[in-house]
Order: C-alpha cells, then sequence, then structure tokens
C-alpha cells in the first residue's frame, strides 16, 4: 500500500501536520532538528507501531502532549484502507485499521510493508545478531502466509519452557513443550532458509553494483547444531536447566554475513558497512515484490550523508525504477536529483512545520 494522506499529532516538534505524499518519491527537506527525522519516525510509528529510534513511548510523545497519534490512508487493488496508531504516554497502544480496533501490529505490518535506512543502519553489519534475525523475519513474514502463526506458536512455547526451567521444574514436565517447540520451530526454520536462498544472489548483485570490490556471502544460522532440533532440544536441557532459560533454538537464529570467509563487520569499513545494509535491503525489496507484487514503503533518513554523490545518483537511479513508495530526508534537497522519477514532491520542514513544495 502507498500512502496518500499522512497526518500527525505530537510527534516529537511535530505538533499537527498534515500531509498527501506521492506515491513515488518524496523529499523531506529542512535544518537539523526541524523534525524531519520525527516524520520519519511517524510513519514508521502508522507501520510498526513505534519509533525506530527508540521503544520508549515517552521520548517520541510531544513533551507538552499525553499522547501521539498518527493517522494514515492510503490505496491497492481500489481499496481505501485507513490505518491509524495513539501511543500514550499511560495507556496500552491502540491500533485502528479500517476503523476496526486491532491487538498487536501485525495487521498494520501487513497492510504497510515498510524498511528503514537510517545514519545508524551499519549496526546492521556490526551490531548483534537481533537486527540481522529481524531483517530475515521481515522478509519471511511479508512473503510466507503461516509464518507469524507458527512464531507465535513458537513463541509461546518457548515462553512456557523457560517459566519451567526457572521453576526447576522436571524433565517430563519440559517434553510438551518442547514437541510444540520442534514442530513451529523447523516450520520457522525452513521459512527462513527459503527466503535467505532467495535472498542471496539478489544481494550479490546489488553489492556488484553498489561495492565492486568486496564479495559478501549470506547464509542462515538456524539457532541450533546439525541435529534435528527436538533432539538438540532433548540434549541441551541439562546446560538450559543449569542457565534457567532456553539456550538454542529459531529464537536465537541470525542472518551470517561473510567476507573473504570473515564476518564482514570484521573485515569492511564503516561505509562499506552501509553500503552493505543498502544491498541487503534492495534485495528484500525485490524479493518482496517478486514474491507478492504488492508495493512497499522505504525511509531514508539522510541519504547524502550516507553515500558519495556517484554512489547517490546510482542508488537513486536504481530506486526510480522499483514500485517503491519513498521518503528521504535531508538537509540540501539540491543532492536529491528527482529528474529520473516518474513523480515526485517536495516538503519543507521548519521547527516541526510542514509545507509542500512544489
Ligand atoms: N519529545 C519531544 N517533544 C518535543 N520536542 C522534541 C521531543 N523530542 C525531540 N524534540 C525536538 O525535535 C527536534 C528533533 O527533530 P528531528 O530529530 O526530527 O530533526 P531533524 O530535522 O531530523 O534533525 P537532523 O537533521 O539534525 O537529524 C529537536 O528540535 C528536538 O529538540
Amino acid at each position: 500500500m502507498k500512502l496518500t494522506r499522512l497526518q500527525v499529532r505530537h510527534v516529537r516538534i511535530l505538533d499537527d501536520v498534515t500531509i498527501q505524499p506521492d506515491a513515488r518519491l518524496n523529499i523531506i527537506e529542512g535544518a537539523n532538528a526541524s523534525g524531519k527525522t520525527s516524520l520519519l519516525e511517524a510513519i514508521h510509528i502508522l507501520a510498526q507501531g513505534r519509533s525506530f529510534r527508540t521503544r520508549k513511548t515517552r521520548e517520541v510523545v510531544n513533551r507538552d502532549a499525553d499522547a501521539l497519534l498518527v493517522f494514515g490512508e492510503g490505496r491497492e487493488n481500489e481499496f481505501t484502507h485507513r490505518l491509524g496508531v495513539k501511543k500514550s504516554n499511560r495507556e496500552k497502544t491502540e491500533i485502528h485499521v479500517d476503523r476496526q480496533r486491532v491487538q498487536g501490529v501485525s495487521a498494520l505490518a501487513v497492510l504497510l510493508p515498510l524498511l528503514v535506512i537510517t545514519p545508524e543502519s551499519h549496526a546492521l553489519v556490526s551490531g548483534g545478531p537481533s537486527r540481522r534475525r529481524a531483517l530475515v523475519d521481515w522478509g519471511v513474514f511479508h512473503v510466507e502466509q503461516t509464518f507469524h502463526r507458527h512464531w507465535l506458536t513458537y513463541e509461546r512455547a518457548l515462553r512456557q519452557r523457560n517459566a519451567l526451567l526457572k521453576q526447576g521444574a522436571s524433565s517430563a514436565s519440559l517434553v510438551v513443550w518442547e514437541r510444540e517447540m520442534a514442530v513451529s520451530g523447523n516450520e520457522i526454520t525452513a521459512q527462513r532458509k527459503r527466503y535467505v536462498d532467495t535472498l542471496a544472489p539478489r544481494v550479490e548483485q546489488y553489492m556488484k553494483t553498489l561495492l565492486q570490490d568486496v564479495k559478501i556471502t549470506i547464509g542462515l544460522k538456524t539457532g541450533w547444531g546439525n541435529e534435528p532440533f527436538h533432539e538438540a532440544l532433548r540434549t541441551g536441557r541439562e546446560k538450559d536447566e543449569r542457565f534457567g532459560y532456553t539456550t538454542l533454538g529459531p529464537h536465537r537464529a541470525e542472518l551470517e554475513i561473510r567476507t573473504e570467509g570473515r564476518p564482514a563487520s570484521e573485515v569492511v569499513s564503516r561505509g562499506q558497512q552501509k553500503l552493505m545494509v543498502m544491498a541487503l535491503r534492495l534485495a528484500q525489496l525485490d524479493v518482496f515484490q517478486a514474491a507478492t507484487g504488492r508495493s512497499a514503503v522505504l525511509l531514508i533518513d539522510d541519504l547524502p550523508a550516507e553515500l558519495d554523490h556517484k554512489k547517490r545518483d546510482m542508488l537513486l537511479a536504481q530506486l526510480s525504477q522499483m514500485d517503491l513508495q519513498i521518503f528521504v530526508t535531508t538537509t540540501d534537497a539540491a543532492l536529491i536529483g528527482s529528474e529520473t522519477w516518474s513523480s515526485s514532491k517536495m516538503f519543507h520542514v521548519e521547527h516541526g512545520r510542514v509545507s509542500s513544495r512544489c
């Protein structure tokens, strides 16, 4: 789905902002601290129920307000969808999809598939495994219809097993949950493997375009050894009892990113890591589009700061050929050429006020 209307209330410095985005390229320009990133945060909240900068609601809600509100309207296959999120300092997050109150953020994510690239994105390569696991799961969630259901089943069984381990319960009582973990865990892993296998050649192709002299390989680390998962749970029981939680399984999976046979983070520079993240994200968007025939939203915070001008132009040319709705922030709109785009809009941000520029 592409956003046709966005309304933002009390998101950081943005008090009351309404915009009608372009279906393709939206350039959000303004001075430092004017509120550009806050606008991207608002879109992220609409798609995933939370900011990409912090998990703390209080930081994102305007200091003089109690709650933030984001509404979005968009079209897909002749249908108009309306999404709404209210995040409050005191109460549970409220989510509405097409005027119905829903629990959980998955209904938002299904309608508004969204990825984000920020100046901190290199942490995807150099940071902990959870970010790389999230990268894989974003893709699997959108291309495999049963993934979310299996994940919920797995998580519930994992929570139960962990609770029993903490209580020092007998092995016999663990077995029931291990059985459930094994069934859902194997499904999750098979789907993740399929996704990573589809992703790998596309990552390689984008790496060739963006970073000719570095080759990377990606592969899935399942979260346990080579034995069947149910066996790994059984043989790992003693260790898990000592630790008081489940030390292996799909919840410990991750995407391995290697170059020259070593973890990429040990070999390449920070700038190269950023380009790797671009290649990964472009490949994800490709796979998503090929598998679903739908278009996604891409947020890019501060693009000029990410890349030199040659790489930036190369990336924009590539993006202009994809069926995406893009929101990109910059302090200097002249750095982002919109000539190759079939359509674009420019928004100027100043002290939390947003105006549309032709
Ligand atoms: N909870 C909040 N309530 C009110 N204002 C806030 C809150 N959090 C941050 N701000 C203000 O919002 C502004 C930051 O906005 P934002 O990060 O979106 O700017 P930006 O235009 O992306 O800046 P840069 O180009 O430097 O990244 C700052 O002026 C900051 O003081």
